[in-house]
């Protein structure tokens, strides 16, 4: 009997292996060898020894081709009101941003990143839009179930939603991207996020639940009566990733999800932004653990389930800078940060080259 061909999704999970531990200990090393005292780089020492380790080399490359690839998706739970800004917003920003005015266009200027917006279901024609690709390649229908109630997605929908977020991947990489950022959009986003937290960490649903755009104190109770509902239709699919996905996530959240483990299949490494890529980074390790070795957590998000995500992923934030926005900005915020820890490792100078003196180990002599 001939086997069933493996999906693109089983393919990307079978095939993640861990970064290069040779290269991570030959940075260790080289840290040790530059001109500082040991140790003085602080933060900066470890992530370029995860940046030596995800490129295989040392001294690192600097990540000059970063990407920001922004799924959007509009959410049905967002007539349940639980946000603070109406669901035309989510197609009124993807014109904001195809002209250059978001948050995310003028970081990514700022930071020599490029941006890709793709729609995954957002409730309105976006291949109307002027863009330069496009944008609705991958649509896979108009915004999503109401999760409280409902699933997000059938499963052929999340199915056809991680397999597009595979193939962005490698799109992106086989154009020559170095690092790659996963940013999201889409009012009520944060709703289905926290629910696939409260979910893969066994956390209760009040504990979640953020105030995402801005909420008041009724739609805080009404999010938290759609996470709790949410939560309890998802529970028995927990060791499910397309299950879960398709029940409590959406098109966006699953193409994230497909995203970010077939970088790690292709070892290129990614800066994870806040609650919403956080929720698909945890989405992800359900498939396969390693593939957080491929992760550092830029920033941490002013949404409690952020840190309970990190947490569970076992990452420290770069940034603690009480943003709270998606589109993958803290990310960006974060990306100059880690072209200071490669660049500093790659450029210093060593003691025997510099010709300054080691450290003094033995005891000071002040005779
Ligand atoms: C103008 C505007 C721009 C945004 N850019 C990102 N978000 C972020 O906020 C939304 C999620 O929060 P919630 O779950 O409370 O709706 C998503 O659109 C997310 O991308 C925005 C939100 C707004 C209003
Ligand atoms: O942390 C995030 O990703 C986030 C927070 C609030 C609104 N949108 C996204």
């Amino acid at each position: 009997m001939t086997e069933a061909p493996r999906t693109p999704l089983q393919a990307a999970l079978d095939g993640i292996d861990y970064p290069d531990s040779d290269s991570a200990h030959a940075a260790k090393v080289r840290q040790a060898e530059l001109t500082k005292p040991a140790g003085s780089l602080g933060l900066l020492e470890e992530l370029s020894i995860w940046a030596s380790s995800v490129q295989g080399r040392c001294p690192p490359h600097s990540f000059e081709r970063t990407r920001v690839v922004v799924f959007a998706g509009d959410h049905g739970i967002a007539a349940a009101g639980v946000s603070a800004y109406p669901a035309e917003v989510t197609a009124q920003m993807v014109g904001n941003i195809l002209a250059g005015g978001a948050a995310v266009s003028v970081l990514a200027a700022a930071a020599d990143a490029g941006v890709r917006l793709v729609d995954m279901s957002v409730d309105a024609d976006t291949s109307q839009e002027v863009s330069r690709s496009d944008i609705s390649r991958y649509k896979v229908r108009r915004s999503t179930g109401r999760i409280d109630t409902e699933d997000a997605l059938t499963a052929n929908e999340a199915e056809r939603a991680i397999e597009a977020g595979i193939r962005v991947a490698d799109e992106e990489i086989d154009a020559g991207v170095e690092l790659l950022i996963a940013g999201d959009l889409g009012i009520g986003n944060t709703t289905p996020a926290s629910v696939l937290v409260s979910v893969l960490t066994d956390t209760e649903p009040i504990k979640v639940v953020g105030r995402g755009t801005g909420i008041d104190d009724a739609g805080w109770i009404r999010k938290c009566a759609a996470i709790r509902d949410a939560r309890r239709r998802a529970w028995p699919h927990r060791d499910d990733l397309s299950r879960l996905l398709a029940i409590a996530g959406g098109a966006d959240l699953a193409a994230m999800t497909g995203f970010l483990l077939q970088a790690a299949n292709r070892r290129t490494p990614v800066l994870l932004d806040g609650l919403v890529v956080s929720a698909a980074a945890l989405t992800a390790q359900l498939g396969n653990p390693r593939v957080v070795r491929w992760f550092q957590a830029a920033h941490l998000s002013a949404e409690p389930a952020h840190d309970l995500a990190l947490r569970r992923l076992g990452l420290t934030p770069v940034l603690d800078l009480g943003m709270r926005l998606g589109e993958g900005t803290g990310a960006l915020v974060a990306l100059p940060i880690l072209r200071a820890a490669t660049r500093t490792l790659a450029e210093m100078s060593t003691f025997d080259e510099a010709a300054v003196s080691t450290s003094v180990s033995t005891g000071f002599d002040p005779a």
